[in-house]
């Protein structure tokens, strides 16, 4: 069984979506969610839809380099600056691709979400906001409770797929992702905090 002992595992071909186990260790991920908990700004922003406002089914932090101010769900997010435990994880994730055999993606900016239990969730979205860019690669490291990642194809060329995230896992959706696929967290019964850092490069 010697893929099992390899960190990388390629989840689809085309696009590309890879992930690696253990990217921090599993004592050190869990130390980093309970730090990211109790030591970040968390907000739950009000959002309007169809004239009507709803507090969104999760928390969020938006982080980065000062000048990544971002546009999301049609707010306007300015980013908060670097947590050293992110800012650790962000080149932990940099030196993983650069020794890798996949290009060597950068990031300048991360949205932290926070999931209290299972009720929390994402609803259906691209990451394609337009200053992401043309074509953005977005590596999400999931925290705490393990949940799917809902994937359905745009153009419904097959049916909908999981992708499992367990704690400490890096999922690296490259390259026409967000061009082809839609992600959703659906809610579930499944207890417990997870916290996901999603980072991308803003132009
Ligand atoms: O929590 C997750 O794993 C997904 C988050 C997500 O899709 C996003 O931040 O855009
Ligand atoms: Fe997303």
């Amino acid at each position: 069984m010697i893929e099992s002992l390899q960190p990388w595992q390629c989840l689809l071909a085309q696009p590309p979506i890879w992930h690696y186990s253990g990217v921090l260790g599993d004592e050190h991920a869990t130390q980093l969610m309970y730090r990211l908990d109790s030591e970040l700004p968390w907000e739950r922003p009000s959002l309007t839809l169809y004239g009507r406002r709803h507090a969104i089914p999760r928390q969020q932090v938006w982080m980065g380099d000062s000048h990544a101010s971002y546009r999301y769900s049609g707010r306007d997010f300015t980013p908060a600056p670097w947590h050293p435990g992110v800012a650790d994880l962000k080149q932990r994730i940099e030196s993983l691709l650069a020794v890798s055999h996949l290009p060597s993606w950068r990031f300048n900016s991360v949205l932290l979400n926070r999931y209290e239990g299972g009720d929390d969730r994402m609803g259906w979205h691209s990451d394609d906001e337009p200053e992401l860019g043309d074509d953005p690669v977005v590596a999400a490291v999931s925290l705490g409770a393990e949940r799917p990642l809902r994937m359905r194809w745009k153009d419904k060329r097959a049916e909908a797929f999981n992708l499992w995230l367990p704690h400490d896992g890096l999922l690296l959706m490259g390259p026409g992702t967000q061009h082809w696929l839609q992600h959703a967290l659906l809610p579930r019964r499944i207890p417990g905090l997870r916290i996901s850092l999603t980072f991308r490069h803003v132009e």
